[in-house]
């Protein structure tokens, strides 16, 4: 599939957090970005000499929707920089980004801080490459660490071809695409 013409306006590489990380879960964290920060509105992408990248942060991993806009536009990879803490990082972390890898088949890479038990917020940590399989192929615990990974384009381009929801999509049916193209 072409990837879409979104407008250079929707279209930047200067990452802005697009969903405030807003909750309430009684009795273990309440966090509301709102109240200090106001939300981006200009999606992140940026082409390498090896792929194209779509940019999330943190809260934007939940979004299904954003991650298969960027597919769309043609990134193969998409990098969460994110701080998940210790009630929603064991739960949902790994599993978000397993969930956004295999939905679009792509790669995912996630980089949080390490944990510091001192901080007010503490974070979960565990940087993580899920390939587009939806297999964890490198992580790290808590600790301070660099994680490596192989992305592997043709790897891509076989799992896209073996199981091919990318293309069997019903948009006659139902289509996520940008508000600008609406
Ligand atoms: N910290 C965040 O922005 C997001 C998060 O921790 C969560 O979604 O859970």
């Amino acid at each position: 599939m072409p990837p879409l013409g979104v407008s250079p306006a929707l279209e930047r590489a200067d990452p802005s957090l697009i969903h405030l990380f807003d909750i309430d879960v009684p009795g273990k964290i309440r966090f509301q970005e709102s109240e200090t920060l106001s939300p981006g509105s200009a999606f992140s992408v940026f082409e390498t000499p090896f792929c194209k990248v779509g940019v999330g942060i943190c809260y934007d991993i939940r979004f299904a929707e954003m991650a298969q806009l960027y597919s769309k536009m043609g990134c193969e990879l998409l990098v969460y920089p994110g701080a998940f803490n210790m009630t929603t990082g064991p739960a949902h972390w790994e599993l978000l980004q397993r969930a956004r890898a295999l939905d679009n088949q792509l790669y995912v890479a996630t980089a949080s801080p390490a944990r510091d038990e001192t901080s007010s917020y503490i974070a979960w940590g565990h940087s993580t490459v899920v390939n587009p399989w939806g297999e964890v192929i490198s992580s790290t615990g808590s600790e301070e660490a660099v994680v490596y990974a192989e992305i592997d384009l043709q790897y891509l381009a076989d799992v896209r071809q073996q199981i091919p929801v990318t293309v069997q999509r019903r948009d006659d049916l139902y289509a996520v695409k940008p508000v600008a193209e609406s």
